[in-house]
């Protein structure tokens, strides 16, 4: 009953969601025409829970005059009801189908930057789309930093475990290798605050010099520029 209850939310929230979606698309094309700075194109953050990914995404957004999104927000708005509901109706496996939709659908936008879910790497369609939709940035953090930033937090279902470290290791392990391939330009966010942090990696974006031959207007390299 209380499943059935949750699912009718999702159904009618759908409705509410392309609502607001429409209206971020609208806002995007009003400020796509300002300037936003000499970053061109769009910013796409990938790495662990607890990386900064929204944080930081959010600053650096405001920056450069680019709009922020993040996939975690966007598929809560289209169901109406948090993560671990999700995870808890439709498993992993169910999350992973919404959050690839999600995906396809905003990486679509211009002039964003966006904020993706920790495991949105995982399925090598996304992991094309971004690469294909943006400057891909790897925040990198180590465990230590995101046990700490994560320890009390309810929100991440994959983290709901007596052994928080040994999970974060385990998912770092898995992880990392695929976070650094996806990746165009990887910094530290473990060890320095969000705002040196968000100077760091305009600079970075910058420097940054996409190949020609790649997918215009601004299809980064695969040289990785490294901290
Ligand atoms: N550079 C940083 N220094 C210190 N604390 C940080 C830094 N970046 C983020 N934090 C803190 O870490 C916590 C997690 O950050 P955030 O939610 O941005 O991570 P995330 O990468 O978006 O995680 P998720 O994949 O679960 O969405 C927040 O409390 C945030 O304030
Ligand atoms: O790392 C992950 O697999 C996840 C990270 C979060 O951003 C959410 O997307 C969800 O909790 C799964
Ligand atoms: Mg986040």
């Amino acid at each position: 009953m209380k499943n059935f209850t949750v699912l009718r939310n999702i159904q009618s929230f759908i409705g509410h969601f392309r609502y607001n979606y429409s209206m971020q698309r609208s806002r995007v094309s009003t400020i796509k025409n300002l300037d936003t700075g000499s970053v061109p194109g769009n910013v796409i953050l990938i790495g662990m829970m607890g990386a900064g990914k929204t944080t930081i995404g959010k600053l650096l957004a405001s920056q450069i005059g680019k709009t922020f999104v993040d996939t975690d927000h966007e598929i809560q708005e289209r169901t109406g009801v948090r993560i671990p509901v999700i995870f808890e109706i439709e498993g992993e496996t169910g999350f992973r189908k919404r959050e690839t939709e999600v995906l396809r659908e905003i990486v679509q936008l211009q002039n964003i930057v966006l904020a993706t879910g920790g495991g949105a790497i995982l399925r090598p369609e996304n992991r094309a789309l971004l690469r294909q939709h943006g400057t891909v940035v790897y925040l990198c953090a180590p465990v230590s930093e995101l046990q700490r930033r994560t320890r009390l937090d309810k929100n991440r279902p994959l983290l709901q475990t007596g052994n928080l470290h040994a999970r974060l290791q385990e998912l770092y392990t898995q992880r990392d290798p695929i976070y650094r391939q996806t990746a165009h330009i990887i910094i530290d966010s473990g060890r320095q605050g969000v705002r040196v942090l968000v100077q760091k990696l305009i600079q970075k974006l910058l420097q940054f010099k996409p190949e020609r031959t790649e997918h215009p207007p601004r299809q980064p390299s695969p040289n990785k520029e490294s901290e």
